[in-house]
C-alpha cells in the first residue's frame, strides 16, 4: 500500500515539475541565465580581489571600467598606484593586479618562473606568432644572448656616423618647417616621432633602407601604435584599426627582409658593419669560427624573414618610447635656459672648441652634464608608466596575496622613479641630483624606466648614447623655444606619455659660436 502511495505521490510530482517547466518562458530562463552569469562575474572578482586595493564590487557588471580604459587618463592611473601597494580591476574576464611599490615591481619582473610579458591578444598576429618577443624563459635567455651584442658601445660606436647624417637633415628640416611658419610656434609631436623613427631604421638598416622607404614608414608607423592599443577588437577585420596596422607591420617587414639580404651580402664581401642589420650578419659570420657557448647561440643561419621580424621589434619597441623621452626633453630643455646653456657649454668643451667635429663615442662618454639631463628627463616623465605580464602558475606576490593564475600582473615604473626618498622634490627637474656618488644615481634598484630582470630593455645603451647626440647637436645648432601652455605639463597617454599640448615649438638656425642667426 505504501508502495501505492508513493507511486501517486512520485507521477503527480513530476506532473507538476514538468508543469513548471512548460511554464517557464524562453526569456525567464534568458534571465536566470544572465544573473547566474552577473552573481558568477561578482563572486569571482571578489575571490580573487582578497585583501588587496580596489573596489569592493564591480561597478559595472561584467565589463568593469571599459569604457575607461578607451580612454586612459593619467590622474586616475595616479590614483590607482596611491590607492595601495597592490590594487585591481576587473574589465570583463580579465583580472588585472596593479603594484605601484618598487621592491614589488622588481620582484614581478625578476620572476620567470610566475610570470611573463603580456600582449594584446591581437599583437601576436601583428607581430607574428613565431617573433622572438614571444619566447619564454631559457628560449627567450638564449635568443636575447643572440642580440645583446647588437647593442654594447662598440657595436653601437659603428652606428653613430649614419645617425649623425639623419640628425642633421632633421635639424635643418625643423628650421625649414619653423621658417615656413613664420617663427611661430606649431605643433611638433607628429615631427619628433618621424624624426625618431628615422633615426631607429637608419640604426637598424643603414642605408639599405632608401629615403623614400623612411618616410613610407615613419609616416604610416601610428597605424602600428593604433593597432596595438591595450583595447582593441581581437579579430583583424577589413578596414579596422588592427587591419592598417598589420598592413604596415607586413609592408615594413618586407622591407627589412630585402635589407638583411643586403647586409649579408655586405658583411660576406668583408664590410665594415655600420648598423644593426650588418653587426647581426657580421656576429653570425665571426662565431662560425668559434666554439664557446654564446657563439654556439649564433651557428645557424637567422633567415631574412626572421632578421626582419626582430628588427621589427625593436622599432615597436622603440618607437613611442623614444618619441615621448623627445618630446619631454625639448620642452623642457627649452623651458630651462639655465639647462640649455649648461648643455650647450659642455657640448662645446667635449669637442675642443670646434662644434663642427663629428660626434664621436669617447665624446659622448665626456658629456656628464647632457647625460644627467636626460636621466633626469627619463625619471621626471618616464615613456613607460606600466609593463604587463601574465601570471602563469599561482603567484605569491606578498605574503598575503597570491595572484591567481591567468590574471594579469602590472608593474608600475612612475611611483619608483618619483619616490621621495631616492629623489627628493621628485615633481622638479632637477639634473644635478644624478652627480656620481648622490642618493638618486647610488639609487640604482628605483632606476625602473627600462624594467628590470631578463626582459629589460634591450635599447637601453642606445637610448642614452643617441639622445646625447640628438640633444648636443640641436643645443649647439638651433635656438629652440617652446610656448607653454597650461596643458604643457599635463600628461597626455597614448601608448606612452606626451605633454597634452602636443608640443608647440620653434626651432631658428643657431651659431654654435654665439649669438642667434635670423
Ligand atoms: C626611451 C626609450 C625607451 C624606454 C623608456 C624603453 C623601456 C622599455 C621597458 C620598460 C621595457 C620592458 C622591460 C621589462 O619587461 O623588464 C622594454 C623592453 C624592450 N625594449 Fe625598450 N625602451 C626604450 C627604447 C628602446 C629602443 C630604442 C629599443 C631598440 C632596440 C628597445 C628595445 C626593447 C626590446 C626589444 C624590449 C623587449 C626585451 C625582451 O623582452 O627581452 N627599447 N623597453
Amino acid at each position: 500500500m505504501n508502495s501505492a502511495i508513493y507511486n501517486v505521490t512520485d507521477t503527480s510530482l513530476t506532473n507538476s515539475v514538468l508543469d513548471s517547466i512548460e511554464s517557464i518562458s524562453y526569456w525567464k530562463l534568458f534571465v536566470t541565465f544572465i544573473c547566474l552569469v552577473l552573481v558568477y562575474d561578482q563572486i569571482s572578482y571578489i575571490q580573487k580581489k582578497g585583501s588587496i586595493s580596489g573596489p569592493r564590487f564591480k561597478i559595472y557588471p561584467i565589463i568593469g571600467p571599459f569604457l575607461e580604459s578607451l580612454d586612459p587618463k593619467f590622474e586616475e592611473y595616479k590614483a590607482k598606484w596611491d590607492s595601495g601597494a597592490l590594487s585591481c580591476v576587473s574589465i570583463f574576464h580579465k583580472f588585472v593586479i596593479i603594484s605601484s611599490t618598487r621592491d614589488i615591481s622588481r620582484k614581478i619582473f625578476q620572476a620567470t618562473k610566475y610570470v611573463k610579458p603580456c600582449v594584446v591578444d591581437v599583437a601576436v598576429k601583428i607581430l607574428r606568432p613565431e617573433n622572438w618577443v614571444f619566447l619564454d624563459g631559457k628560449a627567450h635567455t638564449d635568443y636575447r644572448k643572440s642580440l645583446n651584442g647588437l647593442f654594447t658601445r662598440t657595436a653601437l660606436a659603428q652606428y653613430l656616423p649614419s645617425l649623425e647624417t639623419v640628425i642633421d637633415k632633421y635639424l635643418e628640416k625643423y628650421i625649414e618647417y619653423s621658417e615656413q611658419h613664420n617663427y611661430e610656434p606649431t605643433i611638433f609631436f607628429h615631427e619628433m616621432r618621424e624624426m625618431l623613427c628615422a633615426i631607429s631604421l637608419r640604426a637598424f638598416c643603414g642605408t639599405y633602407i632608401t629615403e623614400e622607404q623612411v618616410r613610407k614608414v615613419a609616416d604610416d608607423y601610428y597605424l602600428v601604435t593604433a593597432a596595438l592599443e591595450l583595447v582593441n577588437f581581437p579579430i583583424i577585420i577589413p578596414y579596422t584599426k588592427t587591419w592598417y596596422g598589420k598592413r604596415t607591420a607586413d609592408m615594413t617587414m618586407k622591407i627589412f627582409e630585402n635589407c638583411a639580404q643586403r647586409a649579408k651580402d655586405h658583411i660576406a664581401a668583408g664590410g665594415e658593419p655600420i648598423c644593426v642589420m650588418d653587426a647581426w650578419c657580421k656576429l653570425m659570420m665571426d662565431a662560425k669560427n668559434k666554439d664557446d657557448e654564446d657563439s654556439r647561440l649564433l651557428h645557424r643561419e637567422f633567415s631574412n624573414k626572421e632578421i626582419s621580424e626582430a628588427i621589427f621589434t625593436m622599432l615597436f619597441a622603440s618607437q613611442d618610447a623614444s618619441s615621448s623621452l623627445a618630446c619631454w626633453l625639448f620642452q623642457i630643455v627649452a623651458d630651462r635656459p639655465d639647462i640649455l646653456a649648461k648643455v650647450r657649454e659642455e657640448q662645446l668643451r667635449v669637442r675642443n672648441g670646434d662644434p663642427y667635429k663629428r660626434v664621436s663615442m669617447d665624446m659622448i662618454n665626456e658629456m656628464k652634464y647632457t647625460d644627467m639631463v636626460i636621466k633626469e628627463c627619463l625619471r621626471y616623465r618616464p615613456p613607460v608608466l606600466m609593463v604587463p605580464y601574465v601570471v602563469k602558475e599561482k603567484f605569491p606576490v606578498t605574503p598575503n596575496y597570491t595572484a591567481p593564475k591567468g590574471s594579469m600582473l602590472i608593474p608600475t615604473l612612475y611611483p619608483s622613479l618619483h619616490d621621495p626618498e631616492v629623489y627628493e622634490n621628485p615633481d622638479e627637474f632637477i639634473p644635478e641630483r644624478w652627480v656620481e656618488g648622490s642618493k638618486a644615481s647610488e639609487g640604482k634598484k628605483n632606476w625602473l624606466v627600462f624594467g628590470c630582470g631578463p626582459h629589460v630593455c634591450l635599447g637601453r645603451t642606445y637610448v642614452m648614447i643617441v639622445f646625447a647626440a640628438l640633444l648636443g647637436k640641436f643645443a649647439l645648432f638651433t635656438d629652440f623655444e617652446h610656448k607653454v601652455t597650461p596643458l604643457s605639463e599635463k600628461i597626455k597617454v597614448f601608448a606612452t606619455i606626451f605633454p597634452k599640448d602636443d608640443l608647440l615649438m620653434t626651432f631658428k638656425r643657431r651659431d654654435p659660436l654665439g649669438k642667434v642667426i635670423k
